[in-house]
């Protein structure tokens, strides 16, 4: 079954709390962390993500979007977080941070930017959870779906069907009504949603729609691996 972690980057960052219990259905709620250095933006850090994970009892699925990610990524599974992800470009030693991660009880992810190709790190996929794709340049919620990144999501789960991996394939940016179907038959099982959820009128029921529409690929897909 496709999961769906709306993005509290396009939450009221004013009532983070209330805005986690909106989404309570949701299979993780996506965490944006920014540190203005990795990317032009700057929203929280490790004591808002503790605050939340005793505001919410849905898992806290933190992206790091920050330099010096070796440093910074295990204090985040301190605080709470049940999925670290860290970015490709920003970990001087990617196996031994994923190691670190998974080591404190977490589920260790590396993200990849659109201009990251995803071939140099075939090998340490044996050593991830999650292999975040990033479907926009990091940085702000609301922007354009990148087309041009549906081949890499191809070729992402092809290695991973190759390896025999366990690994979730997570999408992030512009993933709405009108592209999620796209990213499933691509090959993702995990949709990151942030206007696409907050900016409704409900944001639980288009949690429930987006899973649904996806389902409609997933459920028949062949690398499905029943999470
Ligand atoms: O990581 C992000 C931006 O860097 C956000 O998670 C992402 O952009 C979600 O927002 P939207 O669904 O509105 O594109």
């Amino acid at each position: 079954m496709a999961q769906i972690n709306p993005s509290i980057l396009s939450a009221d960052f004013a009532r983070l709390a209330e805005e986690a219990k909106a989404v309570e259905g949701a299979d993780w709620l996506h965490v944006d962390v920014m540190d203005n250095h990795f990317v032009p933006n700057l929203t929280l850090g490790v004591p808002i993500v503790e605050a939340l994970s005793k505001a919410t009892d849905t898992p806290l699925d933190c992206h790091l979007m920050i330099e010096d990610a070796d440093r910074w990524a295990p204090q985040y599974v301190e605080a709470g977080a049940g999925s670290v992800t860290f970015h490709a470009e920003a970990a001087a030693a990617p196996v031994r941070l994923a190691r670190e991660i998974r080591a404190k009880g977490a589920r260790a992810s590396m993200a990849l930017k659109p201009a990251t190709p995803i071939e140099p790190y075939e090998d340490l996929l044996p050593e991830l959870d999650m292999l975040l794709i990033m479907t926009v340049e990091p940085g702000f919620g609301g922007q354009a779906f990148l087309d041009i990144m549906l081949p890499k999501i191809r070729r992402t789960r092809e290695l991973i069907s190759k390896h025999g991996l366990e690994l979730w394939l997570q999408v992030d940016g512009g993933v709405s009504a009108t592209t999620i179907e796209r990213c499933a038959e691509a090959g993702a099982d995990v949709f990151v949603a942030g206007s696409a959820v907050y900016g409704t009128e409900d944001p639980a029921e288009a949690v429930r729609a987006l899973r649904a529409q996806a389902d409609t690929v997933t459920a028949s897909a062949p690398w499905v691996c029943g999470h």
